[in-house]
């Protein structure tokens, strides 16, 4: 490896973003190099392949670099190292550049002029300019890419696994421009990569309205939670932070942006053989969880029930382009009402899989999950865990019961009529759940694995 590539490796695993914390990285290579400033100050956009138990898998890294000993002292915190750059073999020290507002800047500029030539093109979507000169700031948080804030106008978004094609993310947010229920779309950035000897234009970045009143729904959910746990209250319904009527609304909203999508894109019923598949990719996942994670073994076989049972239903089931990892941190509630982020679906799966038709109520078992996620998140390391754990349930089931009503009164599929369709795409999520916190956040673990202890009773 290079001093860079190796600097990287020591980088990556430390990252947020880095979706292979469960496994020891083998190998780091950089993949792409482009350099988009160069000078005393420099910016280049990395594809760097990360290798892990026999697989490899891209992220994008923008590199600030500067000569050793003139990192500003606002961005020690974003250093990554010093080292002898490969092509040049020049020594500087290499940062993270998402936190230098002085080179982040020049994405937006290009963006704003549609400058589509070269390896890497930044797009703007429409004839409305795209304002300029503002600087931007890292948003902080659980996610797995990184977006910033420019100024109180725009959000870009850094997409950090890489998969060749073009990001559902941006594909959904751009069939929806106009509705009320998504943040409007303004450009993005996209290379080429190299997928099976084919050249493939690759979604790096993706530019949208910063909504400026918007509180996320897990923070407005967990104050919510919070105001129970805290007020000594018997029920959610008596609480002042009672999140009811803010679930009912979110699903008539959810309702309308499915209703949006299968009226511009494609839709289809499955066949009972697509069914049958649908049921064994479900018992696929279960088993590389099972193997990954053994303390999920005893709830195996219900959970496998329910993916068996989703084989035999035998009514049929209308697919569509669907959000695709739907939970409360995607949606954010502004003075308008709720407004859905991030249809860019699972990050961890390849994108020709997250672009296939599938059921909405996905996305409503998705949700489904978070309430309860929601509720269960404050109890770890409360000291009254044992006596609240039956107002969890209960905050839970309210929610989860509002968010149903107001999903099938906005004209969605009523979820009261779809039992077995929904519980395997409940249990699959909570399957997909421990996966993903094993990897990203091992002391989250316990969440999904609870939740499926109570689920399987
Ligand atoms: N357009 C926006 N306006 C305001 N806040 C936003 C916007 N886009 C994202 N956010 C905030 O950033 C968080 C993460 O964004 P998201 O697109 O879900 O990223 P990730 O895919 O990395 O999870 C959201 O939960 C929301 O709080
Ligand atoms: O938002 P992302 O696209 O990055 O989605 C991934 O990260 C989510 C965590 O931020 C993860 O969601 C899980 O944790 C949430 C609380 O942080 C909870 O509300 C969700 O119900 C739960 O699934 C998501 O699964 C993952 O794909």
């Amino acid at each position: 490896m290079t001093q860079l590539e190796t600097l990287l490796a020591g980088w990556i695993p430390k990252q947020r973003w880095f979706g292979g914390k469960g496994a020891p990285i083998d190998h780091v290579a950089v993949e792409a190099q482009h350099p988009l400033i160069t000078g005393e100050q420099g910016l280049r956009l990395l594809v760097v392949d990360v290798a892990q138990d026999g697989s490899f898998a891209r992220y994008q890294v923008l590199l600030g670099s500067c000569p050793p000993g003139r990192l500003r002292s606002e961005l020690s915190h974003a250093a990554i190292g010093e080292c002898r750059l490969p092509e040049s073999g020049e020594t500087r020290t290499v940062y993270d550049a998402a936190h230098d507002p002085e080179l982040t800047g020049r994405l937006l500029d290009r963006i704003a002029d549609d400058d589509g030539t070269g390896p890497v093109r930044f797009r703007r979507l429409s004839e409305t300019p795209v304002r300029t000169g503002l600087r931007s700031l890292v948003l902080t948080g659980e996610q797995s890419n990184t977006s910033l804030v420019y100024g109180e106008d725009y959000v870009l978004k850094t997409f950090r696994r890489l998969w060749p094609g073009r990001n559902p993310d941006l594909e959904l947010t751009t069939t929806l421009a106009e509705s009320p229920f998504v943040a409007r779309p303004h450009g993005w950035i996209e290379a080429d990569l190299t997928d099976q000897g084919r050249t493939v234009g690759t979604t790096l970045a993706m530019l949208q309205e910063y909504l400026r009143s918007a509180t996320d729904g897990w923070v407005l959910a967990g104050t919510s939670v919070r105001d129970l746990y805290e007020g000594g209250h018997s029920a959610p319904e008596s609480a002042g932070g009672d999140f009811s009527w803010e679930a009912q609304r979110l699903g008539s909203a959810t309702a309308s942006v499915h209703l949006d999508l299968a009226s511009k894109l494609p839709t289809d019923v499955l066949t009972p053989q697509a069914l049958r598949d649908l049921s064994t990719a479900m018992i696929s996942r279960l088993h590389r969880a099972t193997e990954e994670v053994p303390s999920l073994e005893p709830y195996a076989g219900t959970l496998r029930a329910a993916f068996d049972a989703l084989a035999e239903v035998d009514s049929p089931l209308p697919v569509q382009r669907v959000h695709g990892d739907y939970h409360l941190g995607q949606v954010v509630r502004t003075d308008t009402g709720w407004v859905l982020l991030d249809f860019e679906g699972e990050p961890a799966v390849p994108v020709g899989e997250r672009q296939r038709l599938s059921s909405p109520l996905r996305d409503v078992a998705g949700m489904l999950r978070s309430f309860d996620y929601a509720a269960r998140h404050q109890l770890i390391g409360h000291t009254a865990e044992e006596e609240l754990a039956s107002l969890a349930r209960a905050w839970a089931r309210r929610n989860r019961e509002a968010f149903c009503a107001g999903y099938a009164f906005a004209g969605g599929a009523d979820p009261h009529k779809h039992e077995t369709v929904l519980r395997a795409f409940e249990y699959d999520k909570a399957v997909y759940e421990v996966m993903y916190e094993a990897h990203n956040r091992p002391s989250w673990l316990r969440i999904p694995l609870d939740s499926i202890a109570a689920l399987a009773g």
